[in-house]
């Protein structure tokens, strides 16, 4: 039978903003006559409007808007409030020739290129060329990451990203999600590290099958194989009827191994075996299968030092950890407590069907004073717990019952980095201030202006 022919795929599609018309004239010819799609908008208002009325593979913002200023405010407000509704569309900035300061401040805040103004047509071309392949990869990949059986279920979990180092994270996770890379995710527990296997498998070519989650270092040695591989009935005593592996399960998906730094040497050896042939045997069975699997794997452990202590196979760490990635504890990226802890206080009252509570000064600053030896998932019960204690519509500082052992309990000061003594010794000022900022900027001897500044550095607020 005659395949189909594939259906030519659409043209890419761009949104520009410019609030020159001319600019704005220019732009679109050049990009008609290269068969790419153009929507205009003048203002960063109609850049969201178009945003809510259709999907663009990638925008291009001119980072000033308001005639006769170049400080580009507008313009990083403007990228900020795309990544909250967008955070993967691909966004170019065009800067003002000579004003790199904007342009690294518009990269820090997700922006994945910048072009200066004048800008030459070759360049510009080629630059959002590229970022609009990659954005219409990546709606692709997430559009058809439909469940299937033993798939671990459900629409992408929400990956917040306020802070830089969770901002590489997810540019890291966007760039190798859609890869075959074997990832290794490393970090504390609570951390979000299933959070991120779910978006690489679901920004991968094998989102529409499964992703298989199996506990590997849980795993006690009499089930291993039989949880890995499977068994045919009768292979043991309990097998009343026959049972299909995690590697079967996953095949052409992804295999998520969690805890793998905690596996037994013997195991370790059966799993690369498995890792290295793609073939293995149902317990009970001598028929070779084969399965075709993305391996994921996450650890709170060090495995290095594990290697070094002779707990885990060398070979085995370097057929995980093609790439590596790192998700900080909370306590090293405070900049995501205040979005995570409006975040979650919002899905906490939609599920109890209340309306959601704000949070007062104080309890932000508790918040962000507090270490989270729990990370995401301890902040995620806090706010859960604090939404049904809460009496009124604001959420206070007794609501959050956080432990005082546990508060301001970071590394002491002489172990700190300059950017986190800075960031303690101001959140600590402000919460001593109650929030006040010309209270806690005297305290600090620092100017007002110069407290803002840094407020705004490290993503905090405060108030007066
Ligand atoms: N960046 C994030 N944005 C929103 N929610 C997050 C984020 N990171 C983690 N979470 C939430 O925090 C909880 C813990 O995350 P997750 O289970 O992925 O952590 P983990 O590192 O795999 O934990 P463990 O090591 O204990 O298995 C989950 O409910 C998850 O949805």
């Amino acid at each position: 039978m005659a395949s189909a022919p594939e259906s030519p795929s659409p043209p890419l599609r761009l949104l520009a903003a410019d609030d020159h018309p001319d600019i704005l004239d220019a732009l679109t010819l050049l990009f008609k006559r290269a068969g790419i799609q153009v929507v205009t908008t003048h203002s960063p208002a109609g850049v969201l409007t178009a945003l809510e009325a259709q999907e663009f593979d990638a925008l291009l913002l001119d980072m000033n808007y308001a005639r006769d200023t170049t400080s580009g405010h507008e313009g990083l407000d403007l990228i900020s409030r795309v990544r909250e509704r967008e955070p993967f569309v691909p966004v170019l900035v065009m800067t003002a020739w000579g004003n790199v300061e904007a342009a690294v401040e518009a990269l820090h805040r997700g922006a994945r290129d910048y072009i200066q103004k004048p800008w030459d047509n070759a360049r510009l071309l080629a630059t959002v060329k590229t970022q609009l392949e990659l954005g219409r990869a990546l709606r692709g990949t997430r559009r058809s990451a439909a469940p299937s059986e033993g798939a671990l279920q459900g629409p992408l979990p929400p990956l917040a990203h306020e802070s830089r180092a969770m901002q590489r994270v997810v540019q890291l996770v966007e760039r190798v999600g859609p890869s075959e890379a074997n990832v290794l995710i490393t970090g504390e527990h609570g951390t979000g590290k299933e959070v991120v296997a779910r978006w690489l498998h679901g920004l991968s070519k094998r989102a529409s099958h499964a992703l298989v989650s199996v506990n590997a270092g849980g795993l006690a040695e009499g089930v291993f194989e039989s949880e890995l591989f499977g068994h045919v009935k009768g292979a043991f005593t309990d097998a009343k009827s026959a049972r299909v592996g995690s590697f079967e399960l996953a095949h052409e998906g992804t295999l998520f191994l969690d805890e793998v730094g905690n596996m037994p040497l013997g195991q370790q050896a059966k799993l690369l075996r498995a890792l290295q042939t793609g073939e293995f045997h149902a317990v009970g069975s001598s028929h070779v299968k084969h399965a075709n699997v993305r391996v994921l794997s996450a650890t709170n452990v060090s495995l290095p030092e594990e290697t070094q202590a002779g707990r885990f196979r060398e070979d085995l760490l370097y057929r995980l950890n093609t790439v590596e990635i790192h998700l900080p504890p909370l306590r090293e990226r405070r900049e995501d407590i205040a979005a995570l802890a409006t975040r979650f206080l919002a899905e906490q009252a939609a599920r109890y069907g209340r309306p959601a509570p704000g949070l007062s000064a104080r309890a932000l600053q508790a918040l962000l004073e507090h270490a989270w030896p729990g990370n995401v998932r301890e902040l995620e019960h806090t706010m859960e717990r604090a939404m049904l204690l809460a009496q009124g519509d604001t959420v206070e500082v007794e609501d959050l019952t956080l432990k005082p052992a546990l508060r301001a309990t970071q590394a002491p000061l002489p172990d700190m980095t300059m950017e986190q003594a800075e960031h303690y010794l101001i959140t600590r000022a402000l919460s001593r201030a109650g929030g006040n900022v010309t209270e806690a900027a005297k305290a600090l001897g620092l100017s007002r202006s110069a407290l803002y500044r840094r407020l705004q550095h490290f993503g905090l607020k405060g108030s007066g």
